[in-house]
């Protein structure tokens, strides 16, 4: 997979150098690619924003500039991505649809936002144009948010994650719930000690105890997310607790 991060700030993207993602592009599993937007600015000042229409306080980042990048780095196939806190809540089923692309081209706003025309010039020629938030809360810049969406997508591309496994039970993942509460050595720390259930070597009790504690703690957490469990798929002792 290919994926192109635009920015004003491409060192902010340096982390993606590191860690699980770092090694990925290391070993050709990710093509990234981060361009700095003023590349494509024609004047002395390397302009990428203006006064908003109708007024209002802060900056706007120009279409003219945006879609001269973005017509050098979509190509044929590029998905644009729009991290912007006015877009769809972002989450792990975004993730695993974005990792079924081929090329992922992330546009990080800043100042008050990037022109509206941008995102529509880009769906009225056919192309996928997703708008994804983070979350509910006010960034500087969509920078942050591109590096949640490089490693949520990154780490789901075959050969990132050393265990694919290890992606099955996590929080978000195919069961709909939070992940259960985990222990390491040592078995008794500041004189609290494991579950037992955990020491017995009984798989099936384990597993048992492991879905009981998911679904208490997504019960108690995020009960949106239960309310969003297909009835079928909670057996009858799910349904007792
Ligand atoms: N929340 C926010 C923002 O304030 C600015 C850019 C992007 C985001 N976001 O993706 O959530």
């Amino acid at each position: 997979m290919r994926i192109d991060v635009v920015t004003v700030f491409p060192d902010y993207l340096a982390a993606l150098d590191l860690s699980l993602i770092g090694k990925a592009r290391q070993a050709g599993l990710l093509d990234l690619r981060v361009h700095d937007l003023r590349e494509w600015t024609t004047d002395r000042h390397r302009t990428v924003d203006d006064t908003p229409f109708g007024g209002g306080a802060g900056m706007v980042m120009r279409p003219d500039v945006w879609g001269q990048a973005l017509d050098d780095v979509l190509g044929a196939d590029g998905r644009l991505v729009i991290p912007t806190p006015s877009g769809e809540v972002f989450t792990q089923r975004h993730a695993e649809a974005l990792a079924a692309e081929s090329h992922l081209v992330i546009a990080c706003g800043r100042y008050e936002g990037i022109d509206a025309r941008v995102a529509e010039h880009y769906r009225a020629a056919g192309r996928e144009v997703s708008e994804l938030s983070i979350g509910d809360y006010v960034l500087n810049g969509g920078e942050v948010a591109a590096l949640v969406l490089v490693e949520a997508v990154g780490r789901l591309l075959p050969g990132v994650v050393g265990n694919p496994d290890s992606l099955v039970e996590e929080s978000h993942g195919a069961a709909g719930l939070l992940e259960y509460p985990v222990y390491t050595k040592p078995p008794v720390w500041d004189g609290l000690e494991i579950p037992d259930v955990l020491a017995s070597g009984h798989h099936a009790r384990i597993d048992r105890w492991r879905r009981d504690r998911a679904l208490e703690r997504t019960a108690q957490r995020r009960p949106d997310m239960i309310a969003a469990l297909d009835a079928a798929a909670l057996d009858k002792h799910d349904r007792a607790l």
